[in-house]
C-alpha cells in the first residue's frame, strides 16, 4: 500500500515524505512536482493560466495514476483530499497521516513562503491569517478522516517520521 500525508499548505507534507521515504529507503513522489513535471508548468503557472477547477481536474488525474501504487510515500497537496471523491480514494488506497497544526503557527510558517502557495500569494499579513482560519476550519472535516491523525506542531521533522514509522510498525 501507498503512505500518503495530507494537511495545509505549510503542515510539513513535502519535508517529512521526503525524509520519510529516506529513512523507509522507498520511493517517494510530491503530487504538486509530479503534476508540474507532467504538465510542464509550475502549479502557480497552472493556476495563473488556466485556473484552479483545471489544475483540481490534474491533481485528480495523476491522482488516480500513482495511487495504485504499492511501497511509495506519497505527499499529496494541500487541497487534494476536498475535490471529487479524492478523500475516499485516498482512505481506501492508502495508509493515511494528517499532519496537523494550529492556524497560528500555519500563519506563522506560511507568512515568509506565501509567493510560491497561488491561494495565499495575493493576501496581505492580516487577511492571510483570517484567511488560514476559516480555510483549516473549512478543510478540516476532509483532513480528519485520514487514517491516521499526527500532531506536528513544534516537533522536528525526524521526530515526526518516528512516530509514524512507529505507527506504521505497529501495524504489521
Ligand atoms: N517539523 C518541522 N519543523 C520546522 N520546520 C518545518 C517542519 N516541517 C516543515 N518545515 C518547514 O516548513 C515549510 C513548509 O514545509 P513543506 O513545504 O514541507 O510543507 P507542505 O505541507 O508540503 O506545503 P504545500 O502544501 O504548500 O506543498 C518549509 O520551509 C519546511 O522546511
Ligand atoms: O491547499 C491547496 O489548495 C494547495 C496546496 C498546494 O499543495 C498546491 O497543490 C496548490 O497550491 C493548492
Ligand atoms: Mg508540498
Amino acid at each position: 500500500m501507498i503512505i500518503s500525508l495530507l494537511g495545509y499548505m505549510g503542515c510539513g507534507k513535502s519535508t517529512i515524505g521526503k525524509s520519510l521515504a529516506k529513512t523507509l529507503l522507498l520511493p517517494f513522489t510530491d503530487l504538486d512536482n509530479y503534476i508540474s513535471f507532467h504538465e510542464k508548468k509550475t502549479v502557480q503557472q497552472i493556476f495563473s493560466e488556466h485556473g484552479e477547477i483545471h489544475f483540481r481536474k490534474k491533481e485528480k488525474y495523476y491522482l488516480n495514476e500513482l495511487i495504485n501504487q504499492n511501497n511509495v510515500v506519497l505527499s499529496l497537496g494541500g487541497g487534494t483530499p476536498i475535490y471529487y471523491d479524492n478523500m475516499k480514494l485516498i482512505t481506501d488506497k492508502s495508509i493515511s497521516f494528517y499532519l496537523k497544526m494550529s492556524p497560528s503557527e500555519l500563519y506563522e510558517r506560511l507568512i515568509t513562503e506565501k509567493k510560491h502557495r497561488p491561494l495565499i500569494s495575493h493576501l496581505n499579513d492580516e487577511s492571510l491569517k483570517e484567511f488560514i482560519a476559516k480555510h483549516l476550519f473549512e478543510r478540516s472535516a476532509f483532513y480528519e478522516q485520514a487514517e491516521h491523525i499526527i500532531r506536528v506542531s513544534e516537533k522536528k521533522p525526524d521526530e515526526i517520521c518516528k512516530e509514524i514509522i512507529h505507527i506504521l510498525q505497529s501495524k504489521k
